[in-house]
């Protein structure tokens, strides 16, 4: 199957126990190839899209570690593969990059494409609870368990090298991932990460669109709240954020986050931050810094 995966054609389809995945693109790049996949998701019950990228081999059946790369609101899976080039690293450090879509999409939820926070691309990585979005917007299960497996299944993958990063509400997701799954992920980072959702305006209102009110229930899906309670094995986190990002001050919150990790027991968590000189929220931030992802994830993932 392995082989298949360098097939130049887009029409080969790759059947999997959960369901059929058909690949709608194929671009190469750096010596691999920029696929995107289409598939009904199970905990979804919608269709989906994600993007990976696969490395140049250098030997039939080469196996490669995996990088999930969660992105932020109004995303789908082609922000990062077409404005971040990370192909260029992912070749060189010989990683697999997965890039997610970040919300079920064409639910037909009353009010899903209202407004840019809320809804469309606005999954905040959780599990709704509240009608009608519980029966689709179940993004934190899809990529902790469903795409998750998946990838291991039909791509080659080491199973146990894989890391994750995110930007924005995508370095939410990330750090929410990590916290909740402790040694799932052998390595975490983060591009300009909305770190204490449950605080921050622009966040919060789709948050609480998902999963209601009651401030208990938002709090156990805050990296900033789950942070002091962390109890895996130890973890570095590399942060970047740009002096001049429109949502540092008022949404993004990585003080708090960082005061938070400091009264971690046995101080487990690690945090290396990176404040930009003028630098923004935008891609051209994340394209700047996403080599200096790529190493700190290829020196956890080749350890
Ligand atoms: N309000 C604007 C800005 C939206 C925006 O900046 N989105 C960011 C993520 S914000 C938190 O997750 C982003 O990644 N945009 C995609 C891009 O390609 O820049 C709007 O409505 O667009």
């Amino acid at each position: 199957m392995y082989n298949r995966m360098h097939q130049k054609n887009t029409s080969e389809r790759i059947m999997v126990a959960e369901s059929e995945i058909k690949c709608v693109s194929n671009n190469k790049s750096f010596g691999g190839y920029q696929k995107v996949y289409e598939h009904f998701s199970n905990a979804l019950q919608c269709t989906m899209k994600f993007g990976i990228y696969i490395p140049p081999s250098e030997q039939e059946d080469e196996k490669f570690p995996v990088l999930f790369y969660l992105s932020g609101l109004t995303c789908t899976e082609q922000n990062v593969i077409t404005k971040a080039g990370f192909q260029k690293y992912a070749a060189q450090y010989k990683i697999i990059v997965v890039a997610p879509d970040t919300s079920p999409r064409n639910c037909n939820i009353p009010g899903e494409n209202d407004t840019w926070n809320i809804g469309t691309g606005a999954s905040m990585y959780v599990n709704a609870t509240q009608e009608p979005w519980n029966k689709h917007y179940q993004m934190y299960t899809y990529i902790t368990e469903e795409l998750f497996q998946l990838i291991q299944n039909n791509f080659p993958v080491i199973k146990d090298k894989i890391s994750i990063t995110g930007h924005s509400m995508g370095g939410h997701g990330a750090l929410l991932c990590s916290l909740l799954n402790p040694g799932k992920f052998k390595s975490v980072s983060a591009l300009a990460p909305a770190c204490n959702i449950s605080n921050s305006p622009t966040l919060l209102p789709g948050l609480k669109t998902l999963i209601g009110e009651d401030k208990e229930i938002l709090e156990k899906w805050d990296p900033t709240f789950l942070v002091k309670y962390y109890d895996g094995p130890e973890m570095q986190i590399l942060i970047h954020v740009g002096t001049d990002d429109e949502f540092l001050k008022e949404d993004l919150l990585i003080d708090n986050f960082v005061k938070a990790a400091n009264e971690c027991k046995d101080n487990k968590i690690k945090i290396e931050f990176h404040l930009e000189e003028g630098h923004g929220h935008s891609y051209y931030f994340v394209s700047t810094f996403i080599e200096e992802h790529f190493k700190f994830h290829s020196s956890k993932l080749s350890s």
